[in-house]
């Protein structure tokens, strides 16, 4: 039997994803109509002889959390458990820190999934890869390509073209390594626990030759990908599984709005009854739209492509709605045009305004191309992204918002552009 890991951080890695993750964990929050890591436990639940999905991170228990574990475990009918860290213990530590829990009841490997990432996830592939190895002890790591510039930002692999091996590994290098990425998606067997251990027994030894150091937590703390990896690299241990599918981080709600319309197109295939089809008396559809079903949407809308419509949102007459998301219980009056933002939980938007942001899409002649995790300013001017609205925000009727991030609870009496609105 196989096993899930689903490495979902906690509160302070969020702040690229401000305001959104304010009301909800960042990987609760919704791309394409479901939650985030909703997309990694249904492909968990995929593969064959899964037996239980654990969530580790640093969160404190809350509400939406659980939540969303009764649901899945009830939609799913599969145990799925959240296990926490008393501190951040890095990619590696976690799962350290709970390898009784993970190897309870002897899974013969386990996958480990960083929460913020959307993919394909073809774990079936990477379990039958693992399969014809001939190491039964191998690690296996899903790569991704990307171009030269932008692996830079992601942990690099030099492979064997036949063997698949890993050869080298660099997190983040500062000059090119290799056009090969690691895209966070693992396969393990329980061997990988000998490696980090001795991760941790070496950080204990140099804690004891400290003085003052109180240290468990930091002897416990470990990166997988600079402590393991780097030292697994040309051992014949690790080995990298290439994909074709799409992938990418979610960093910042601009790739979330980029995942958004990935997983959207995705749905073509894999869950059509998600996607809104044009029927008479309905609203008009262009491309992927994902509506829930409690949401009330006027027959003389325009929505899409690439749009996800929340749970009791209400869309007026007229309105215009293309690359965006809008969460549950916003309203968007008579109309109204959204174009590339995100519109927060219970907003509301006034007649005729126009919420515009600009999208930070991968570069569409690059096929290699990966989405930029943009930062919020550049030269100390805002850079123009994608319009944030938070929760509970009013927007008057007949106003322009505009590549603008505002927090949650405000009213706002004017147009605004290219600011953040606190
Ligand atoms: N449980 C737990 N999870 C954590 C912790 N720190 C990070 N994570 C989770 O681990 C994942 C990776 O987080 P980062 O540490 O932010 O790494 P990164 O910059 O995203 O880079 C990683 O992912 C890239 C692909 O997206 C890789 O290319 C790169 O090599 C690396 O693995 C995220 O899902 C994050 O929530 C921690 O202390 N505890």
């Amino acid at each position: 039997m196989v096993k899930a890991v689903i490495l979902i951080g906690g509160p302070q890695k969020g702040t690229r994803f401000r305001p959104l993750s304010f009301e909800v964990p960042k990987p609760l929050f919704p791309v394409a109509g479901v939650p985030m890591i909703q997309h990694h436990i249904e492909a968990c639940t995929k593969v064959p002889n899964m037996k239980e999905i654990l969530l580790i991170g640093f969160y404190q228990p809350n509400e939406a959390l659980s939540r969303f574990l009764v649901s899945a475990q009830q939609e799913f009918k599969i145990p799925i458990r959240y296990l926490q860290e008393y501190a951040a213990l890095g990619t590696g530590g976690g799962i350290y820190h709970f390898r009784d829990q993970i190897l309870s009841g002897n899974p013969e490997a386990f996958f480990v999934l960083n929460a913020d990432v959307c993919s394909e996830f073809p774990l079936e592939e990477m379990l039958n890869f693992h399969r014809e190895c001939d190491n039964p002890d191998a690690f296996l790591m899903l790569g991704t390509t990307a171009n030269r510039k932008q692996s830079l930002n992601y942990g690099c692999i030099v492979a064997n073209a036949d063997s698949h091996e890993v050869l080298h590994y660099v997190e983040k290098p500062s000059t090119f390594v290799s056009e090969l990425i690691n895209c966070g998606i693992y396969l393990f067997t329980p061997a990988i626990f000998q490696h980090i251990g001795a991760v941790f027994q070496r950080n204990q030894q140099e804690l004891l030759l400290e003085e003052n150091a109180n240290g468990w937590q930091r002897a416990e703390a470990i990166r997988l990908e600079q402590d393991v990896f780097t030292a697994l690299a040309g051992q014949g241990r690790l080995f990298a599984y290439k994909t074709e599918g799409f992938w990418s981080q979610i960093k910042s709600a601009g790739s979330a709005i980029y995942a958004n319309r990935l997983y959207l197109s995705c749905y073509n295939q894999c869950h059509p009854e998600r996607l809104v089809q044009n029927h008479p008396g309905g609203p008009t559809i262009r491309g992927n739209v994902y509506i829930h079903p409690t949401a009330s949407v006027d027959a003389t809308a325009v929505l899409g492509p690439n749009v996800s419509i929340g749970k009791g949102v209400t869309i007026g007459a007229g309105v215009r709605v293309r690359e965006s998301i809008i969460l549950h219980g916003a309203s968007l009056q008579d109309h109204t045009c959204v174009l590339n933002s995100i519109v927060g939980w219970d907003s509301t938007i006034g007649r005729w305004a126009r919420v515009e942001g600009t999208p930070s899409d991968p570069n569409p002649n690059d096929p290699y191309a990966k989405i930029d995790s943009e930062t919020l300013f550049r030269d100390g001017r805002l850079t123009p992204s994608i319009t944030i609205l938070g929760c509970n925000v009013t927007i008057p009727a007949e106003v322009v918002i505009l590549n603008s991030i505002v927090l949650p609870h405000k009213e706002l009496s004017r147009s605004f552009k290219n600011q953040i609105i606190l």
